[in-house]
């Protein structure tokens, strides 16, 4: 199977200071790769690099194969949504029109109207529909910017702490659709501090931090009491969930 993203001992930082360095994975089809660290450690500096916002200082990044700089805007915005942190919302547009944005890549279809009713519904906030998202909460402003990706239909989904302002509910029906646009084929990569839904939901985690990957791989064998101590400074106890095939995880 093709890598769908690929980072080639990649170097990222801003003008001349280094943040990342060294970073090399892939993420294939079906996969739901998760990026964990510390605060400051370089999550969303390796998400905007991922979404092609931000060149690397060396190394090579490839979207399907082909260098992620040979693609324009548009043609990224077709294989790779980005569902960003800090979700300011400056102006007034409808919670609808926001999410009628996701559709600007593939041009107007007939199939707009459903495909954003769908997205909003996924992520409840069909009823904010005609409401300005400047005037909604925090939570249901990055619930509308979540259709928005949803609607975008792309192949990689990149996002950055999702659930930050959701609720407990909310947050687990997000994950749970996550995941099942994965077992659909779907890619994921999110920066997830929720380590417990870290060990859940992802098929892969890369742990962040010194600058530079510390581990990767399969969630149980990276999520260790030592690689946790390395990454936050502070010790962790893992209770084994043996039915579920994952583990509770908490910091002492
Ligand atoms: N535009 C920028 N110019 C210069 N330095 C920046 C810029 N954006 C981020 N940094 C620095 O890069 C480092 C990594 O920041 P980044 O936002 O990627 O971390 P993060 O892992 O996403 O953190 P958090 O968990 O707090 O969201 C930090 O030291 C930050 O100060």
């Amino acid at each position: 199977m093709k890598a769908r993203l690929e980072f080639e001992d990649v170097n990222l930082g801003y003008r001349k200071k280094c943040i990342l360095r060294g970073i090399s994975f892939s993420i294939y089809p079906g996969q739901w790769v998760s990026l964990v660290g510390a605060n400051g450690a370089g999550k969303t500096t390796l998400l905007m690099a991922a979404a092609g916002l931000l060149e690397p200082q060396s190394g090579r990044i490839r979207l399907k194969g082909t260098d992620i700089k040979n693609y324009s805007p548009r043609q990224r915005a077709r294989h790779l949504a980005l569902v960003r942190q800090a979700l300011e919302a400056l102006y007034p547009f409808s919670c609808q029109e926001i999410v009628l944005f996701g559709r600007y890549p593939h041009g107007r279809s007939e199939r707009d109207g459903d495909i954003v009713r769908k997205a909003m519904a996924t992520t409840d906030v069909l009823h904010l529909a005609s409401q300005p998202i400047t005037a909604v909460s925090g939570g249901e402003r990055q619930r509308v910017f979540l259709a928005r990706a949803l609607a975008q239909e792309a192949e990689i989904i990149l996002l950055d702490e999702p659930a930050a302002h959701l609720d407990p509910a909310q947050a687990q029906g997000l994950f749970r659709h996550l995941k099942r646009l994965t077992e659909e084929g779907r890619s994921v990569l999110c920066a997830l501090h929720d380590l417990n839904a870290v060990a859940t939901f992802s098929s892969r985690v890369i742990l962040l931090g010194e600058g530079r990957i510390i581990a990767q791989g399969p969630p149980l064998k990276t999520l260790t009491p030592e690689n946790l101590r390395r990454v936050f400074g502070v010790e962790f106890t893992l209770y084994p969930l043996p039915d579920e095939g994952r583990a509770l995880i908490v910091p002492r």
